[in-house]
């Protein structure tokens, strides 16, 4: 059985401060192209791997990963909002697969998403509950971060469990690639705002999420006039990394510290990590080849924005 993946960045800036028309028509078609892909394809199961920013994952109590088995998305910045379609006897499955498999994934049975899950979903089928989806979530904002390794490990030990169901499984990856908008961190964080972080921005009033809304964006803003008002976007790293993925070099990539990888494409990069899992699942289900690739930065979103797309060779 085939399988297929997509990985792309997502970016809640997108219709908020976006590039130019042509920038845009651009990013729009190969999102298009994305889509027709996957409605051709037409999944049974959706496994997604994406990071939260301090959204539904919090210091009081954070796991490096966390597999759903039940999932709603707030809405943030004007994405979707509502619950996923989560198949929860599988999900628990493979939750207590991955762990006798040598990963330590949480499980939660009330996981709350933002933009990071949402926006696949809302642009490869137009909803957050067309079809079932097991939520995979990855720490890639609050440190302690997980590793590159352990990443591909969590990929290859869901891949080895896809392995043995009899479905026609999408693998998504959601995140990155270089970039560093001003996502709060504890270590600077004033007293009002490690308390948000520690769990109680689990429910934000809403005139402070409308706050955070607006910084984000006049950070954008600031971004295009000022590309070193953030830290810059790294093209070149973007492209290595996803030449990387597609010549299933996974392992090559276990040697890049976190604290290396923030200095050199900013801290939110990250979020690769969700690029790294799904390609690893898909490198245990057979042999694959990237049938399609997209790569732009764009600083109206703060991404270096890109896509990746996959399938395993028929057997
Ligand atoms: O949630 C936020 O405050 C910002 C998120 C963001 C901004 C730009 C690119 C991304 O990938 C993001 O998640
Ligand atoms: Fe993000």
């Amino acid at each position: 059985m085939t399988t297929m993946l997509h990985c792309m960045s997502h970016s809640p800036l997108v219709g908020h401060v976006d590039p130019e028309p042509a920038v845009l028509a651009e990013v729009e078609q190969m999102i298009a192209a994305a889509r027709a892909a996957v409605a051709e394809f037409d999944p049974d199961l959706v496994v997604l791997f994406a990071p939260d920013h301090y959204n539904g994952f919090f210091y009081d109590l954070m796991p490096s990963f966390c597999i759903g088995t039940e999932a709603y998305a707030i809405g943030d910045f004007g994405t979707m909002a509502g619950d996923l379609q989560v198949p929860q006897a599988l999900a628990e499955a493979l939750a207590a697969a991955v762990l006798e498999d040598g990963v330590d994934a949480a499980v939660s049975y009330r996981m709350q998403l933002d933009h990071g899950f949402a926006q696949p979903l809302e642009e490869l089928f137009g909803g957050l509950d067309t079809k079932p989806v097991i939520p995979i979530f990855i720490n890639s904002v609050a440190t302690p971060l997980p590793s590159f390794q352990r990443a591909r490990l969590l990929g290859e030990a869901v891949g080895r469990f896809l392995k043995g169901l009899n479905q026609k499984v999408l693998i998504l990856g959601s995140g990155g690639l270089s970039h560093q908008p001003p996502v709060p961190e504890l270590a600077t964080a004033n007293e009002h705002l490690q308390d948000r972080l520690k769990g109680s921005g689990r429910h934000l009033p809403a005139e402070e999420r409308e706050a955070r809304t607006q910084r984000v964006i006049q950070a954008a803003r600031r971004f295009v006039e000022d590309q070193t008002s953030l830290h810059p976007l790294h093209p070149q790293w973007d492209e290595f990394f996803m030449t990387q993925l597609a010549e299933n070099r996974l392992q090559e990539l276990d040697g890049m510290k976190n604290a290396e990888l923030s200095v050199l494409a900013g801290k939110s990069t990250h979020e690769v990590k969700a690029w790294v899992s799904a390609f690893a699942a898909l490198s245990v289900m057979g042999e694959f080849k990237v049938t399609a690739r997209y790569y732009r930065p764009i600083p109206e979103w703060i991404a270096g924005f890109g896509a990746l797309t996959a399938y395993t060779e028929e057997a």
